[in-house]
């Protein structure tokens, strides 16, 4: 018992690297998990240059950190970036460019599996989105309780700006945070919302003018719960989160075809590659190599 508790200290001491999903390149962790020993709040920041764009391996990062926060009675969950720029550019368009199919069927199995597991995570979660979250980055900020914003960086779901439409329960996302008026014409129109425009429409809660300061506003939410029962409080995010939660629980096999079909259609993927090809050049333009 004794040996338990102080096992249980000694990993909210220590800081938890999360060394499971390791970027193949440099061999650095996809996700960094550190445990505040005072507050017990888990912070996962996503580490994987250049933008976070979100692969298999990073997406089972998440999950794995999700579990393992759930595991060790952390009292909360931050989710922000290691980069100061972007906190997730979405998708990584490398899996959803030509893309090996069996590979292209995990990837979106992983993707359901790692917003199911961020909606669904017992403890109080909250973004600290210091740096641009577009799409599949929104989502992730989206799927918390509580988002906190640094000034001058863009957030939303921009798909139809590159020919997709999101799927059903991408959109359940942001009508849980926006009237639906405005998120209908948010998605028709792709548009990426200013920080300002942001917290003026309600999709994030509160500005912060640092990574810290975005941080320590994650914190107080987190701590606004002290008197919530744990379990009591969880029961009652499931219960609110499960009509969104089973729309696509119920039928995920019908979303991961649709979803194929969609992605490799001819018109989708020559849209995609245009828009890809158009990102690398602006970064190519901005290192002065063109
Ligand atoms: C019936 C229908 C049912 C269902 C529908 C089915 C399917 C729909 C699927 C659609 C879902 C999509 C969700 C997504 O998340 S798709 C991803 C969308 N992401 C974006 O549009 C963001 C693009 N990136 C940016 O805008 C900028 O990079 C950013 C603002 C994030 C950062 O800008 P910065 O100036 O700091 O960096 P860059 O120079 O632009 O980029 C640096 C390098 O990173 C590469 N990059 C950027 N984003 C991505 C990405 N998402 N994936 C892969 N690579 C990315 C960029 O090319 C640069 O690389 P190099 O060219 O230098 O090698």
């Amino acid at each position: 018992m004794l040996r338990s508790k102080i096992l249980n200290r000694i990993r909210l001491l220590k800081p938890v690297i999360d060394r499971r999903c390791m970027s193949s390149a440099s061999k650095t962790p996809l996700t960094l998990l550190e445990v505040d020993d005072k507050s017990g709040i888990a912070t996962l920041s996503l580490n994987r240059p250049p933008v976070n764009s979100l692969n298999i391996d990073l997406m089972n990062s998440i999950i794995e950190s999700i579990t393992e926060i759930e595991g060790n009675k952390s009292r909360g969950l931050i989710l922000t970036s290691a980069n100061d720029r972007v906190f997730c550019a979405g998708l990584d368009l490398n899996e959803l460019h030509k893309p090996n199919q069996e590979r292209l069927k995990e990837f979106w199995a992983v993707f359901q599996d790692v917003w199911l597991a961020l909606h669904l995570c017992s403890v109080p979660t909250a973004a600290a989105i210091n740096g641009h979250a577009p799409a599949g980055g929104c989502l992730l900020a989206t799927a918390c309780e509580y988002r906190v914003m640094l000034p001058q960086m863009t957030i939303g779901l921009n798909e139809t700006q590159f020919g997709y439409m999101a799927p059903k329960w991408v959109m359940l996302s942001y009508l849980s945070v926006l009237p639906r008026r405005l998120a209908e014409r948010a998605l028709t129109q792709g548009k990426l919302f200013t920080t300002a425009e942001a917290l003026d429409v309600g999709l994030v809660d509160e500005i912060a003018a640092s990574k810290e300061e975005a941080l320590a506003k994650c914190s107080t939410f987190i701590d606004s719960f002290s008197k919530a029962n744990p379990l009591a409080r969880s029961l009652t995010k499931k219960q609110i989160r499960e009509p969104d939660v089973q729309k696509l629980i119920a039928d995920r096999a019908g979303d991961l075809k649709e979803c194929l079909e969609y992605i490799n259609s001819p018109l989708l993927q020559d849209g995609l590659g245009a828009y890809f090809e158009a990102l690398k050049q602006k970064s190519r333009s901005k290192a002065g190599k063109s």
